[in-house]
Protein backbone atom coordinates (compact mmCIF):
# COMPACT_ATOMS: atom_id res chain seq x y z
CA UNK A 1 0.00 0.00 0.00
CA UNK A 2 1.20 3.54 -1.02
CA UNK A 3 1.42 5.67 1.93
CA UNK A 4 -1.19 8.95 1.94
CA UNK A 5 0.36 12.13 1.56
CA UNK A 6 -1.21 15.24 2.63
CA UNK A 7 -0.53 18.52 2.80
CA UNK A 8 -2.02 21.79 4.48
CA UNK A 9 -3.14 25.05 3.06
CA UNK A 10 -4.04 27.54 4.74
CA UNK A 11 -6.33 31.00 4.79
CA UNK A 12 -5.28 33.87 6.92
CA UNK A 13 -8.06 36.49 6.42
CA UNK A 14 -9.76 38.95 7.89
CA UNK A 15 -11.92 37.79 10.17
CA UNK A 16 -10.59 33.97 11.22
CA UNK A 17 -8.17 31.51 9.93
CA UNK A 18 -9.39 28.48 8.25
CA UNK A 19 -6.58 25.28 8.00
CA UNK A 20 -7.19 22.41 5.36
CA UNK A 21 -5.37 19.19 5.40
CA UNK A 22 -5.86 17.87 1.98
CA UNK A 23 -5.11 14.09 0.13
CA UNK A 24 -2.16 15.02 -2.50
CA UNK A 25 -3.24 12.59 -4.74
CA UNK A 26 -7.21 12.94 -4.61
CA UNK A 27 -7.81 16.77 -2.95
CA UNK A 28 -10.19 15.04 -0.33
CA UNK A 29 -10.32 17.33 2.09
CA UNK A 30 -9.10 14.90 5.51
CA UNK A 31 -9.44 17.43 8.26
CA UNK A 32 -10.37 20.95 9.12
CA UNK A 33 -9.15 23.83 11.98
CA UNK A 34 -10.50 27.16 12.15
CA UNK A 35 -9.96 29.86 14.60
CA UNK A 36 -11.58 33.47 14.98
CA UNK A 37 -9.03 36.91 14.74
CA UNK A 38 -10.51 39.98 16.26
CA UNK A 39 -10.29 43.07 14.46
CA UNK A 40 -10.64 46.63 15.45
CA UNK A 41 -13.56 49.15 15.43
CA UNK A 42 -13.99 52.80 15.23
CA UNK A 43 -11.54 54.90 13.25
CA UNK A 44 -9.18 52.37 12.36
CA UNK A 45 -9.21 48.87 11.11
CA UNK A 46 -5.91 46.85 13.13
CA UNK A 47 -5.39 42.93 14.37
CA UNK A 48 -2.34 41.71 16.54
CA UNK A 49 -0.13 39.58 13.99
CA UNK A 50 0.80 37.77 17.40
CA UNK A 51 -3.10 36.50 17.68
CA UNK A 52 -3.13 35.34 13.61
CA UNK A 53 0.03 33.54 14.18
CA UNK A 54 -1.65 31.85 17.38
CA UNK A 55 -4.35 31.03 15.30
CA UNK A 56 -2.26 29.66 12.69
CA UNK A 57 -0.91 27.34 14.84
CA UNK A 58 -4.34 26.28 16.72
CA UNK A 59 -5.94 25.91 13.13
CA UNK A 60 -3.12 23.70 11.67
CA UNK A 61 -3.46 21.45 14.85
CA UNK A 62 -6.93 21.24 14.92
CA UNK A 63 -6.67 19.52 11.26
CA UNK A 64 -4.86 16.53 12.68
CA UNK A 65 -2.04 17.00 10.48
CA UNK A 66 0.07 19.34 11.84
CA UNK A 67 2.29 16.57 12.70
CA UNK A 68 2.15 14.30 9.35
CA UNK A 69 1.38 16.55 6.79
CA UNK A 70 4.37 16.31 3.66
CA UNK A 71 4.18 20.35 3.15
CA UNK A 72 2.26 23.39 4.15
CA UNK A 73 1.41 26.90 2.44
CA UNK A 74 0.06 29.81 4.24
CA UNK A 75 -2.24 32.51 2.10
CA UNK A 76 -3.69 35.50 3.63
CA UNK A 77 -5.51 38.87 3.59
CA UNK A 78 -3.89 41.24 1.16
CA UNK A 79 -2.24 44.71 1.46
CA UNK A 80 -1.75 44.48 5.66
CA UNK A 81 1.19 46.62 7.29
CA UNK A 82 2.99 44.28 9.66
CA UNK A 83 5.84 46.12 11.00
CA UNK A 84 8.09 44.09 12.92
CA UNK A 85 11.04 45.27 15.42
CA UNK A 86 14.66 44.25 15.00
CA UNK A 87 13.93 41.11 17.19
CA UNK A 88 10.69 40.13 14.80
CA UNK A 89 7.91 41.22 17.36
CA UNK A 90 5.59 43.40 15.72
CA UNK A 91 5.90 46.92 16.71
CA UNK A 92 2.27 47.64 16.71
CA UNK A 93 -1.24 46.16 15.87
CA UNK A 94 -0.98 45.27 11.94
CA UNK A 95 -2.91 48.09 9.68
CA UNK A 96 -5.58 45.86 7.71
CA UNK A 97 -6.96 46.47 3.74
CA UNK A 98 -9.98 47.81 5.05
CA UNK A 99 -8.65 50.92 7.41
CA UNK A 100 -9.39 54.00 4.96
CA UNK A 101 -7.46 56.21 7.52
CA UNK A 102 -4.65 56.46 4.92
CA UNK A 103 -6.55 57.88 1.97
CA UNK A 104 -4.84 61.03 2.24
CA UNK A 105 -1.47 60.07 1.83
CA UNK A 106 -2.97 57.83 -1.13
CA UNK A 107 -4.00 61.39 -2.94
CA UNK A 108 -0.51 62.34 -1.91
CA UNK A 109 0.70 60.03 -3.70
CA UNK A 110 -1.61 59.25 -6.61
CA UNK A 111 -0.74 63.55 -7.05
CA UNK A 112 2.84 62.76 -6.31
CA UNK A 113 3.54 60.59 -9.49
CA UNK A 114 0.70 60.60 -11.23
CA UNK A 115 -1.87 58.24 -12.13
CA UNK A 116 -0.66 56.90 -15.06
CA UNK A 117 2.65 56.66 -14.05
CA UNK A 118 2.40 55.10 -11.34
CA UNK A 119 -0.69 52.43 -12.77
CA UNK A 120 2.30 51.91 -15.58
CA UNK A 121 5.13 51.04 -13.38
CA UNK A 122 3.09 48.96 -10.25
CA UNK A 123 -0.01 48.29 -12.05
CA UNK A 124 -2.44 50.01 -9.48
CA UNK A 125 -4.14 53.50 -8.85
CA UNK A 126 -3.16 53.12 -5.08
CA UNK A 127 -5.94 53.81 -2.71
CA UNK A 128 -6.15 53.80 0.62
CA UNK A 129 -6.28 49.62 1.41
CA UNK A 130 -2.90 49.58 -0.54
CA UNK A 131 0.43 49.07 1.63
CA UNK A 132 2.42 52.17 0.44
CA UNK A 133 0.07 54.61 1.81
CA UNK A 134 -0.19 52.40 5.07
CA UNK A 135 3.43 53.40 5.67
CA UNK A 136 3.37 56.77 4.31
CA UNK A 137 0.37 57.17 6.80
CA UNK A 138 2.34 55.52 10.00
CA UNK A 139 5.66 57.90 9.08
CA UNK A 140 2.95 60.77 9.39
CA UNK A 141 1.14 59.96 12.69
CA UNK A 142 3.26 57.73 14.63
CA UNK A 143 7.01 58.54 13.79
CA UNK A 144 8.41 57.01 16.95
CA UNK A 145 6.88 53.45 15.76
CA UNK A 146 7.82 53.82 12.34
CA UNK A 147 11.69 54.48 13.66
CA UNK A 148 11.70 51.43 15.43
CA UNK A 149 10.54 49.15 12.46
CA UNK A 150 13.13 47.05 10.98
CA UNK A 151 11.43 44.89 9.12
CA UNK A 152 7.78 45.38 6.51
CA UNK A 153 5.95 42.20 5.62
CA UNK A 154 2.17 41.65 4.45
CA UNK A 155 0.40 38.96 6.74
CA UNK A 156 1.46 36.07 5.03
CA UNK A 157 4.84 36.84 4.60
CA UNK A 158 5.03 37.59 8.38
CA UNK A 159 2.98 33.90 8.90
CA UNK A 160 5.57 33.07 6.42
CA UNK A 161 8.64 33.87 8.01
CA UNK A 162 7.39 33.22 11.57
CA UNK A 163 7.53 29.43 10.68
CA UNK A 164 10.50 29.07 8.70
CA UNK A 165 12.87 31.95 9.56
CA UNK A 166 12.93 32.95 5.69
CA UNK A 167 12.15 36.62 4.84
CA UNK A 168 10.02 35.80 1.46
CA UNK A 169 7.36 36.60 -0.31
CA UNK A 170 5.68 36.19 -3.85
CA UNK A 171 4.42 38.27 -6.50
CA UNK A 172 0.91 37.97 -6.07
CA UNK A 173 0.88 39.70 -2.82
CA UNK A 174 4.17 41.78 -3.32
CA UNK A 175 1.61 43.33 -6.23
CA UNK A 176 -1.02 44.48 -3.69
CA UNK A 177 1.51 47.11 -1.65
CA UNK A 178 1.98 49.67 -4.94
CA UNK A 179 5.62 49.64 -4.13
CA UNK A 180 6.18 46.76 -6.70
CA UNK A 181 6.46 46.47 -10.30
CA UNK A 182 7.11 43.68 -12.44
CA UNK A 183 11.01 44.60 -12.52
CA UNK A 184 10.69 44.47 -8.61
CA UNK A 185 10.45 47.11 -6.05
CA UNK A 186 10.04 50.43 -6.94
CA UNK A 187 12.67 52.81 -5.76
CA UNK A 188 10.89 55.91 -6.58
CA UNK A 189 7.39 54.85 -4.80
CA UNK A 190 9.99 53.91 -1.96
CA UNK A 191 12.09 56.95 -1.46
CA UNK A 192 8.77 58.87 -2.01
CA UNK A 193 6.72 57.24 1.19
CA UNK A 194 10.34 56.96 2.85
CA UNK A 195 11.06 53.19 2.91
CA UNK A 196 14.02 51.38 3.16
CA UNK A 197 13.82 48.55 0.72
CA UNK A 198 16.29 46.52 2.88
CA UNK A 199 13.33 46.31 5.41
CA UNK A 200 11.44 44.50 2.85
CA UNK A 201 11.73 40.61 2.02
CA UNK A 202 13.22 38.57 -0.82
CA UNK A 203 10.17 38.28 -3.95
CA UNK A 204 10.18 34.75 -4.68
CA UNK A 205 9.47 33.26 -8.20
CA UNK A 206 6.85 31.32 -9.08
CA UNK A 207 6.43 27.85 -7.45
CA UNK A 208 10.07 28.22 -5.60
CA UNK A 209 9.48 27.11 -2.07
CA UNK A 210 10.19 29.35 0.87
CA UNK A 211 12.02 27.08 3.26
CA UNK A 212 11.01 24.52 5.71
CA UNK A 213 9.52 24.52 9.12
CA UNK A 214 11.80 25.57 11.64
CA UNK A 215 12.18 24.18 15.17
CA UNK A 216 9.65 24.99 18.15
CA UNK A 217 6.23 25.18 16.09
CA UNK A 218 3.46 23.32 16.23
CA UNK A 219 4.62 21.80 12.82
CA UNK A 220 7.03 18.99 12.47
CA UNK A 221 10.54 20.59 11.92
CA UNK A 222 11.77 20.61 8.29
CA UNK A 223 8.62 20.08 7.01
CA UNK A 224 8.40 21.95 2.96
CA UNK A 225 6.88 25.30 2.76
CA UNK A 226 5.44 27.04 0.16
CA UNK A 227 5.93 31.11 -0.87
CA UNK A 228 2.31 31.76 -0.10
CA UNK A 229 0.44 34.31 -1.72
CA UNK A 230 -2.27 36.81 -1.11
CA UNK A 231 -6.17 35.36 -0.61
CA UNK A 232 -7.82 36.11 -3.98
CA UNK A 233 -4.15 35.33 -6.08
CA UNK A 234 -4.76 31.84 -3.68
CA UNK A 235 -8.46 31.63 -4.39
CA UNK A 236 -7.53 31.88 -8.14
CA UNK A 237 -5.16 28.98 -7.67
CA UNK A 238 -7.56 26.95 -5.38
CA UNK A 239 -10.21 27.47 -8.95
CA UNK A 240 -7.58 26.38 -10.84
CA UNK A 241 -8.87 29.39 -12.64
CA UNK A 242 -8.37 29.69 -16.71
CA UNK A 243 -8.02 32.84 -18.45
CA UNK A 244 -11.43 34.03 -18.91
CA UNK A 245 -13.46 32.35 -16.15
CA UNK A 246 -14.71 35.19 -13.76
CA UNK A 247 -14.55 34.79 -10.03
CA UNK A 248 -16.80 36.80 -7.42
CA UNK A 249 -16.24 36.67 -4.01
CA UNK A 250 -18.38 37.65 -1.17
CA UNK A 251 -16.37 37.73 2.26
CA UNK A 252 -15.44 40.75 4.34
CA UNK A 253 -14.23 42.11 0.90
CA UNK A 254 -16.06 41.67 -2.21
CA UNK A 255 -13.84 41.14 -4.83
CA UNK A 256 -14.42 40.40 -8.39
CA UNK A 257 -11.38 38.81 -10.88
CA UNK A 258 -10.04 36.76 -13.56
CA UNK A 259 -6.92 35.86 -14.59
CA UNK A 260 -5.42 37.66 -17.70
CA UNK A 261 -2.74 36.93 -20.11
CA UNK A 262 -1.78 40.37 -20.64
CA UNK A 263 -0.77 42.89 -17.62
CA UNK A 264 -3.69 44.82 -16.78
CA UNK A 265 -3.77 48.52 -16.96
CA UNK A 266 -6.65 51.13 -15.63
CA UNK A 267 -6.16 54.73 -14.80
CA UNK A 268 -9.48 55.05 -13.69
CA UNK A 269 -8.47 52.64 -10.23
CA UNK A 270 -11.50 50.48 -10.39
CA UNK A 271 -9.93 47.52 -11.58
CA UNK A 272 -6.03 47.00 -9.90
CA UNK A 273 -3.66 44.99 -11.66
CA UNK A 274 -2.37 42.36 -9.40
CA UNK A 275 -0.49 39.72 -10.45
CA UNK A 276 -0.96 36.12 -9.99
CA UNK A 277 0.95 33.88 -8.22
CA UNK A 278 1.85 31.95 -10.93
CA UNK A 279 3.56 34.49 -13.66
CA UNK A 280 0.49 35.74 -15.27
CA UNK A 281 -2.14 38.90 -13.94
CA UNK A 282 -5.13 39.00 -11.93
CA UNK A 283 -6.90 42.03 -12.35
CA UNK A 284 -9.68 42.46 -10.09
CA UNK A 285 -11.97 45.29 -8.35
CA UNK A 286 -12.77 45.21 -4.80
CA UNK A 287 -15.16 46.94 -1.84
CA UNK A 288 -14.95 47.52 1.74
CA UNK A 289 -18.14 46.37 2.57
CA UNK A 290 -19.66 43.04 1.24
CA UNK A 291 -20.90 40.29 3.83
CA UNK A 292 -20.76 42.36 7.40
CA UNK A 293 -22.28 45.70 5.97
CA UNK A 294 -25.37 43.14 4.27
CA UNK A 295 -25.40 41.36 7.92
CA UNK A 296 -25.54 44.82 9.71
CA UNK A 297 -28.61 45.95 7.81
CA UNK A 298 -30.51 42.75 8.23
CA UNK A 299 -29.54 43.19 12.37
CA UNK A 300 -30.73 46.87 12.08
CA UNK A 301 -34.23 46.01 10.69
CA UNK A 302 -34.37 42.73 13.14
CA UNK A 303 -34.37 40.29 9.79
CA UNK A 304 -32.62 37.00 9.09
CA UNK A 305 -30.49 37.14 5.98
CA UNK A 306 -32.69 35.36 3.82
CA UNK A 307 -35.65 37.70 4.69
CA UNK A 308 -35.66 39.70 1.25
CA UNK A 309 -38.36 40.87 -0.78
CA UNK A 310 -38.80 41.99 -4.33
CA UNK A 311 -39.89 45.27 -5.43
CA UNK A 312 -40.16 48.81 -4.01
CA UNK A 313 -37.73 51.76 -5.07
CA UNK A 314 -35.56 52.03 -2.14
CA UNK A 315 -31.61 52.35 -2.76
CA UNK A 316 -29.23 51.56 0.28
CA UNK A 317 -25.37 52.54 -0.16
CA UNK A 318 -24.17 50.01 2.36
CA UNK A 319 -20.59 52.02 2.89
CA UNK A 320 -20.59 51.73 6.36
CA UNK A 321 -16.78 51.17 6.20
CA UNK A 322 -16.30 54.18 4.11
CA UNK A 323 -15.47 52.27 0.16
CA UNK A 324 -13.04 51.48 -1.89
CA UNK A 325 -14.78 50.87 -5.06
CA UNK A 326 -15.96 53.95 -5.52
CA UNK A 327 -13.05 55.39 -3.97
CA UNK A 328 -15.07 57.22 -1.40
CA UNK A 329 -13.19 56.49 1.82
CA UNK A 330 -15.05 59.06 4.15
CA UNK A 331 -18.45 57.58 2.87
CA UNK A 332 -20.74 55.75 5.18
CA UNK A 333 -24.11 53.94 4.50
CA UNK A 334 -26.58 55.57 2.41
CA UNK A 335 -30.68 55.18 2.14
CA UNK A 336 -32.45 56.78 -0.44
CA UNK A 337 -35.85 56.16 -2.37
CA UNK A 338 -37.90 55.17 0.93
CA UNK A 339 -41.95 55.10 0.56
CA UNK A 340 -44.75 54.13 3.00
CA UNK A 341 -45.36 50.99 1.40
CA UNK A 342 -41.10 50.03 1.73
CA UNK A 343 -41.17 46.75 3.36
CA UNK A 344 -38.29 46.01 5.69
CA UNK A 345 -37.84 42.51 3.24
CA UNK A 346 -37.10 45.41 0.47
CA UNK A 347 -34.60 47.81 2.44
CA UNK A 348 -32.64 44.24 3.02
CA UNK A 349 -32.74 43.30 -0.67
CA UNK A 350 -31.97 47.07 -1.50
CA UNK A 351 -28.48 46.46 0.57
CA UNK A 352 -27.64 43.08 -1.02
CA UNK A 353 -28.07 44.95 -4.02
CA UNK A 354 -26.19 48.05 -2.94
CA UNK A 355 -23.36 45.74 -2.27
CA UNK A 356 -23.39 43.49 -5.46
CA UNK A 357 -23.82 47.00 -7.42
CA UNK A 358 -20.12 48.51 -7.88
CA UNK A 359 -18.96 44.55 -8.39
CA UNK A 360 -21.20 43.31 -10.95
CA UNK A 361 -20.69 46.48 -12.80
CA UNK A 362 -16.75 46.11 -12.74
CA UNK A 363 -17.31 42.89 -14.02
CA UNK A 364 -16.44 43.91 -17.61
CA UNK A 365 -13.88 45.94 -16.88
CA UNK A 366 -11.76 43.58 -14.87
CA UNK A 367 -12.27 40.90 -17.76
CA UNK A 368 -11.39 43.29 -20.82
CA UNK A 369 -8.50 44.59 -18.57
CA UNK A 370 -7.10 40.85 -18.91
CA UNK A 371 -7.34 41.03 -22.60
CA UNK A 372 -10.72 38.56 -22.07
CA UNK A 373 -13.98 39.22 -23.82
CA UNK A 374 -16.46 40.28 -21.19
CA UNK A 375 -19.19 38.69 -23.53
CA UNK A 376 -17.95 35.29 -22.92
CA UNK A 377 -20.29 32.89 -22.04
CA UNK A 378 -18.21 31.57 -18.71
CA UNK A 379 -20.29 31.03 -15.41
CA UNK A 380 -19.89 33.69 -13.13
CA UNK A 381 -18.00 31.13 -10.05
CA UNK A 382 -19.08 32.39 -6.60
CA UNK A 383 -17.08 31.54 -3.82
CA UNK A 384 -16.36 32.97 0.01
CA UNK A 385 -18.77 33.36 3.19
CA UNK A 386 -21.93 34.37 1.08
CA UNK A 387 -21.91 32.09 -1.45
CA UNK A 388 -23.97 29.43 -0.22
CA UNK A 389 -26.66 32.51 1.11
CA UNK A 390 -29.62 31.96 -1.09
CA UNK A 391 -30.62 35.86 -1.06
CA UNK A 392 -26.82 36.53 -2.31
CA UNK A 393 -27.05 34.30 -4.57
CA UNK A 394 -30.71 35.20 -5.84
CA UNK A 395 -28.85 38.56 -6.21
CA UNK A 396 -26.13 37.76 -8.16
CA UNK A 397 -28.17 36.31 -10.61
CA UNK A 398 -30.60 38.72 -11.26
CA UNK A 399 -28.03 41.79 -11.05
CA UNK A 400 -25.08 40.04 -13.50
CA UNK A 401 -27.98 38.27 -15.78
CA UNK A 402 -25.36 35.72 -16.10
CA UNK A 403 -24.97 31.67 -15.02
CA UNK A 404 -23.64 31.59 -11.67
CA UNK A 405 -22.06 28.27 -10.86
CA UNK A 406 -21.49 27.72 -7.01
CA UNK A 407 -18.53 24.98 -6.66
CA UNK A 408 -19.07 22.72 -3.69
CA UNK A 409 -16.06 22.94 -2.11
CA UNK A 410 -15.57 25.19 0.14
CA UNK A 411 -12.28 27.33 1.50
CA UNK A 412 -10.99 27.79 -1.72
CA UNK A 413 -8.16 30.35 -0.35
CA UNK A 414 -6.97 27.89 1.75
CA UNK A 415 -7.39 25.13 -1.12
CA UNK A 416 -5.23 27.40 -3.32
CA UNK A 417 -2.37 27.41 -1.07
CA UNK A 418 -3.02 23.38 -0.22
CA UNK A 419 -2.56 23.60 -4.29
CA UNK A 420 0.86 25.12 -4.04
CA UNK A 421 1.96 22.64 -0.76
CA UNK A 422 1.32 19.98 -3.02
CA UNK A 423 3.19 21.43 -5.99
CA UNK A 424 6.11 21.75 -4.42
CA UNK A 425 6.28 18.21 -3.92
CA UNK A 426 4.59 17.14 -6.93
CA UNK A 427 6.28 19.37 -9.49
CA UNK A 428 3.05 20.06 -11.09
CA UNK A 429 1.70 24.42 -11.64
CA UNK A 430 -0.50 24.78 -8.55
CA UNK A 431 -3.59 25.68 -10.75
CA UNK A 432 -3.21 22.22 -12.30
CA UNK A 433 -3.13 20.77 -9.02
CA UNK A 434 -6.55 22.06 -8.17
CA UNK A 435 -7.89 21.24 -11.49
CA UNK A 436 -6.85 17.43 -11.13
CA UNK A 437 -8.58 17.98 -7.80
CA UNK A 438 -12.38 19.50 -9.35
CA UNK A 439 -12.49 21.98 -6.93
CA UNK A 440 -14.43 24.56 -9.21
CA UNK A 441 -17.55 21.83 -9.83
CA UNK A 442 -20.47 22.65 -8.45
CA UNK A 443 -24.24 23.01 -9.54
CA UNK A 444 -24.76 25.65 -12.00
CA UNK A 445 -27.75 28.34 -11.23
CA UNK A 446 -29.11 29.20 -14.89
CA UNK A 447 -29.31 32.87 -16.00
CA UNK A 448 -31.98 35.12 -15.26
CA UNK A 449 -32.48 38.70 -17.33
CA UNK A 450 -30.37 41.47 -15.57
CA UNK A 451 -32.15 43.85 -13.53
CA UNK A 452 -30.94 47.07 -15.22
CA UNK A 453 -33.68 49.50 -13.55
CA UNK A 454 -32.01 48.29 -10.01
CA UNK A 455 -28.44 49.12 -11.33
CA UNK A 456 -29.43 52.30 -12.96
CA UNK A 457 -31.02 53.45 -9.96
CA UNK A 458 -28.36 52.12 -7.55
CA UNK A 459 -25.45 54.58 -10.10
CA UNK A 460 -28.22 57.36 -10.13
CA UNK A 461 -28.16 57.81 -6.27
CA UNK A 462 -24.46 57.05 -6.14
CA UNK A 463 -23.78 59.82 -8.70
CA UNK A 464 -26.10 62.40 -7.16
CA UNK A 465 -24.78 61.78 -3.58
CA UNK A 466 -21.06 62.62 -4.47
CA UNK A 467 -20.80 65.54 -1.92
CA UNK A 468 -22.56 63.99 1.18
CA UNK A 469 -20.41 60.84 0.52
CA UNK A 470 -17.06 62.74 0.14
CA UNK A 471 -16.62 62.67 -3.52
CA UNK A 472 -13.90 65.46 -4.87
CA UNK A 473 -15.76 67.77 -6.81
CA UNK A 474 -14.30 66.86 -10.12
CA UNK A 475 -16.31 63.60 -10.49
CA UNK A 476 -19.68 64.90 -9.09
N1 LIG B 1 -25.16 31.48 4.43
C1 LIG B 1 -24.63 32.69 4.42
N2 LIG B 1 -25.26 33.73 3.81
C2 LIG B 1 -24.73 34.96 3.78
N3 LIG B 1 -23.55 35.28 4.35
C3 LIG B 1 -22.88 34.30 4.97
C4 LIG B 1 -23.36 32.96 5.04
N4 LIG B 1 -22.46 32.23 5.73
C5 LIG B 1 -21.44 33.08 6.07
N5 LIG B 1 -21.71 34.31 5.63
C6 LIG B 1 -20.87 35.52 5.78
O1 LIG B 1 -19.59 35.22 5.32
C7 LIG B 1 -18.63 36.06 5.97
C8 LIG B 1 -17.34 35.32 6.15
O2 LIG B 1 -16.87 34.99 4.88
P1 LIG B 1 -15.35 34.68 4.62
O3 LIG B 1 -15.20 34.51 3.15
O4 LIG B 1 -14.92 33.56 5.50
O5 LIG B 1 -14.73 36.05 5.11
P2 LIG B 1 -13.21 36.53 5.21
O6 LIG B 1 -12.44 35.67 4.25
O7 LIG B 1 -13.28 37.95 4.79
O8 LIG B 1 -12.76 36.40 6.63
C9 LIG B 1 -19.26 36.51 7.26
O9 LIG B 1 -19.30 37.93 7.25
C10 LIG B 1 -20.69 35.95 7.22
O10 LIG B 1 -21.59 36.96 7.50
O1 LIG C 1 -8.08 44.00 -0.18
C1 LIG C 1 -8.49 42.98 -0.72
C2 LIG C 1 -8.20 42.71 -2.15
O2 LIG C 1 -7.52 43.74 -2.81
C3 LIG C 1 -9.26 42.01 0.10
O3 LIG C 1 -9.88 41.04 -0.71
C4 LIG C 1 -8.38 41.40 1.16
O4 LIG C 1 -7.48 40.50 0.55
C5 LIG C 1 -9.18 40.77 2.30
O5 LIG C 1 -9.88 39.64 1.94
P1 LIG C 1 -10.97 38.89 2.85
O6 LIG C 1 -10.38 38.69 4.18
O7 LIG C 1 -12.21 39.71 2.84
O8 LIG C 1 -11.19 37.58 2.11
Amino acid sequence: MTEQRVVIGVDSSTQSTKALAVDIDTGAVLGEGRAPHTVSTGAGRESDPEQWWRAFEEAAVRTGWAERAAAVSIAGQQHGLVTLDAAGAPVRPALLWNDVRSAPQAAELRAALGPAELVHRTGSLPTAAFTAPKWAWLRANEPAAADRVAAVRLPHDFLTERLTGEAVTDRGDASGTGWWGPDGYDKDVLDRIGLDPALLPQVLAPGAPAGAVRPGTALREGTPVAAGTGDNMAAALGLGLRPGQPVLSLGTSGTVYAVGRTRPVDPSGTVAGFADALGGWLPLACTLNCTLAVDRFAALLGRGREEVEDGGSAVVLPYLDGERTPDLPAASGLVHGLRHDTTPGQLLQAAYDGAAHALLTALDDVLRAGGEDPAGDEPLLLIGGGARGRAWQRTVLRLSGRAVRVPDAQELVALGAAAQAAALLTGEPADAVARRWRTAEGPVLEPVPRDTDALERIGDTLRRAGALQGAPAEDR
